[in-house]
């Protein structure tokens, strides 16, 4: 069982309350002044990743007290209780082990008393047989011909982890093998994306941890109707189509052979399940050796997490530096910046790792929360967003937390492009840090002879504030490894917050009712009758519709 005490009532919660108001005085730049030490003092490296926290709104005293909140929040003893299997995901009364689909080291993880390690190797010896079939052209499809392309049908935790790894791993992939994803439920995205293939050559993987979801139920129907337009017959269909998922009967109902079937178990989270056979297409994409790269990636994060004292443990400091600017600077948000184009899939991947993790407002006593919990999480490549959005993080009135991440080493070392990247990297944090202040502007301005009117005018227009606190998370290179411990360091960010926040951060009731809500309406699309059931604003909508269609 997680201790279950408010966050507002820890002591440390309340000390963090009178230190935020010295705190909040003081500017970043005298922070630096103060002590030439600041870098090294905040500042962890782990492996082929460096974390610089110094840019932050913090003393050694904030961090003391923010070590200190999550001590009596029970962070260590919930730690335990995640890697050894308790129940801690208590509303659905689930175990919660991702980490054991990447324990690396085989030590038994215990889930209902029973270990889970066979399964969990019995499932990766499957996929490594077939991802080496699909990839060496072993496996054929109905008329003989070597798989081209992969379709992952799959949506929420069946799709966006499989995306962005395959994209962010991309240099890795096997060329001549393609991997397409399709998860709206929208025809658009299964007919533009089956336009351009041929069924000879193409593979569905229907990945869905319920296999119910209706999203991905429609797209698998339209991709094997598409399939059996010109292969004919049915019996094609096993060479074609594979399932990955918790429930063989509904698997089995679909009319894919159990022999195709990948399977996972219900303590494997949706959004935590790319570890998982879910991350077939990824095996199959970048071959299973990197594969195996990636979960040891991220199994070295889960030793660190585990067995590091708060103080140097990354994914704590930084769950930790998310917590003081969210419920102590009230900020809303949390930027998630890579200065990787790889990795452009990065921050939609967080958006539901986090916000369907901590995106809740009832307390584990079942009480509602009297403070902030999970922030909106957003973001993009750093330089398009330079030029989009960096506007407000510079200027705006919103305080944005901001995580920076960037590669040492590029895949695609070009001329002078990543010099470029990497000193807008650099000079970003700096900028934000630093602001420009009146003084600078002005001298700015009477350098470029503008008149003493002009400067009057557009002084206060130029000046920035600074102050605003980053994160820069600097990687050696984007390789599977790399790309498992950043992951898991994100994952382990947002577990440390639920626990803290004292919300459950496993379950995911608030996608419930607008589904239920939906499968009410649709037999009400079917005929041109015009309804009355609802507010008369659905009402409204829906008749208009139905006048329209
Ligand atoms: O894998 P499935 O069972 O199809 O579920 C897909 C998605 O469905 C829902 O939207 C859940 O909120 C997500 O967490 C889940 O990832």
């Amino acid at each position: 069982m997680l201790k279950t005490v408010p966050f507002d009532q820890l002591a440390a919660y309340k000390k963090l309350k009178t230190h935020h108001k010295t705190i909040s005085q003081k500017h970043l730049k005298a922070l630096f002044e103060e002590d030439a030490d600041r870098h090294k003092k905040f500042s962890i490296r782990f492996g082929d990743i460096f974390l610089d926290y110094s840019k932050n709104r913090i003393t050694t005293r904030t961090r003391s007290y923010l070590v200190q909140l999550a001590e009596e929040a029970g962070l260590a003893d919930a730690i335990e209780q995640m890697f050894t299997g308790e129940k801690i995901n208590a509303t659905e009364g689930r175990s919660v082990l991702h980490v054991a689909l990447r324990n690396r080291s085989n030590e038994p993880v215990l889930s209902d008393g029973k270990d889970v390690m066979p399964d969990v190797n019995a499932v990766l010896g499957k996929m490594k047989e077939f991802s080496g079939k699909v990839r060496s052209g072993t496996w054929k499809g109905y008329s003989g011909k070597e798989i081209t392309d992969i379709v992952n049908i799959g949506i929420g935790g069946s799709d966006l982890g499989p995306v962005m790894v395959t994209e962010a791993l991309k240099a890795y992939g096997k060329p001549g093998l393609n991997v397409h994803f399709v998860s709206n439920v929208d025809g658009t995205h299964i007919a533009e994306t089956t336009k351009l293939l041929n069924p000879e050559t193409t593979l569905f993987m229907i990945a869905s941890k319920t296999f119910t979801t209706q999203e991905t139920m429609t797209n698998a129907h339209s991709a094997r109707s598409w399939f059996l337009e010109k292969a004919s017959d049915k019996e094609h269909v096993k060479k074609h189509f594979v399932a990955i998922s918790t429930n063989q009967a509904e698997v089995e109902k679909f009319g894919i052979d159990p022999e195709n079937m990948f399977g996972f178990w219900d303590w494997v989270g949706g959004r935590y399940s790319l570890w998982s056979a879910i991350g077939l297409s990824i095996a199959c994409f970048v071959g299973f050796q990197n594969f195996e790269q990636l979960l040891a990636g991220a199994h070295e994060m889960d030793k660190h997490f585990r067995t590091t004292k708060f103080e140097r443990n990354i994914p704590v400091i930084l769950a930790l530096l998310g917590v003081w600017y969210n419920d102590f600077f009230d900020a809303q948000t949390q930027a998630i910046l890579p200065y990787d184009q790889y990795l452009h899939r990065f921050a939609a991947y967080f958006q539901q790792g986090d916000m369907e993790s901590n995106g809740k407002s009832t307390g584990r006593d079942g009480k509602p929360v009297g403070y902030q919990t999970g922030p909106v999480i957003w973001g993009e490549p750093g330089t398009n967003g330079q030029h989009a959005f960096y506007q407000l993080i510079h200027q705006g009135t919103k305080l944005i937390p901001c995580d920076f991440i960037a590669p040492a080493t590029s895949h695609n070392p070009l001329g002078e492009h990543h010099k470029m990247l990497l000193s807008n990297f650099f000079a970003q944090t700096e900028a934000l840090m630093n602001g420009k202040t009146e003084e600078e502007v002005k001298a700015e301005l009477v350098a470029a002879k503008k008149s003493k009117e002009e400067i009057e005018f557009l002084t206060p227009f130029k000046v920035f504030s600074g102050n605003r606190p980053t994160n820069s998370i600097l990687v050696k290179k984007i390789t599977p490894k790399t790309l498992g411990s950043l992951i898991a360091m994100y994952e382990h960010k947002i577990f440390v917050q639920g626990i803290i926040w004292n919300i459950f951060s496993f379950d995911q009731w608030g996608v419930e009712l607008g589904k239920q809500l939906a499968n009410k309406i649709y037999p009400e699309l079917q005929n041109d009758w015009p309804v009355s059931n609802h507010d008369s604003s659905t009402n409204g909508l829906i008749n208009q519709y139905k006048r329209w269609r």
